[in-house]
């Protein structure tokens, strides 16, 4: 199997002279895993998302992703693996309010070439179907109730098959109803796709979802 995400004696704080959020001495993740990431409050889970997503860069140590050492690529560069190959799902969903469910979902296409596959329109109207949203498809999306916009957020994470979908506490602003649905009809889109996931919760009990959990206070020593 290939590793979607190596990284090795990795050290990060937001300020050099300031404390490590991130010391990670070793964490590999293979390609198609369902990895469950799970810490307290302040133990870095955002942190390392975002470190992996390319947001952030290491201050030292290697953080290789898809193939790229991302501590070797410019902030452009990173941008660009992310916006190619990466879904991200947000706690907010940082959807744009005055555009459609639809309009919402194709979006990562009109921004991202290489996620412009030739059936993308095609595609979004597989992924309204497996999200349950055929009867919103039109709507704007602040029309919808909360369950129905994150759904939203994971099919314009998922639209242009990335390799890599990374969801940081997506289910936080959902009811017990709306997390069991989201997770249910996330993990139908993984059996067909297996694309890797890393998603991040406090909550322990949606560990069962995922073929592997790390928890982050055991391998992150940070200060
Ligand atoms: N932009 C920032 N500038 C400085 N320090 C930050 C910044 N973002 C986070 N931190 C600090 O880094 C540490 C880890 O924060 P992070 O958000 O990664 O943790 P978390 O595990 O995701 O927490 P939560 O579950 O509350 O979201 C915390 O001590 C936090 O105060």
């Amino acid at each position: 199997m290939t590793k979607a995400i190596s990284l090795k004696k990795c050290l990060f704080s937001y300020n050099q002279s300031h404390k490590l959020v991130i010391n990670i001495d070793q964490l590999d993740i293979e390609s198609g895993e369902r990895v469950f990431l799970y810490g307290p409050s302040g133990h870095g889970k955002s942190t390392l998302l975002n470190l992996t997503a390319g947001v952030l860069k290491a201050n030292s140590g290697e953080v290789t992703v898809l193939g790229q050492d991302l501590t070797k690529l410019t902030q452009s560069k990173r941008d660009h693996l992310r916006g190619e190959k990466i879904g991200y799902i947000f706690q907010i969903f940082n959807l744009i309010p005055y555009l459609t469910v639809k309009e919402n979902i194709v979006l990562p296409c009109l921004i991202n070439k290489k996620r412009a596959l030739e059936d993308y329109d095609k595609q979004a109207e597989e992924l309204i179907d497996s999200l349950g949203l055929r009867e919103h498809i039109n709507k704007k999306v602040t029309d919808l109730s909360i369950g129905q916009q994150q759904r939203v957020a994971a099919a314009r994470a998922l639209i242009g098959n990335p390799e890599m979908i990374i969801a940081d506490e997506p289910t936080s602003a959902l009811d017990e109803k709306n997390t069991r649905e989201f997770m249910e009809l996330l993990m139908s889109v993984w059996e067909k796709k297996k694309f890797t996931l890393i998603f991040v919760s406090h909550d322990e009990r949606l560990k069962s979802y995922f073929s592997r959990t790390i928890s982050l206070p055991e391998i992150n020593h940070h200060d």
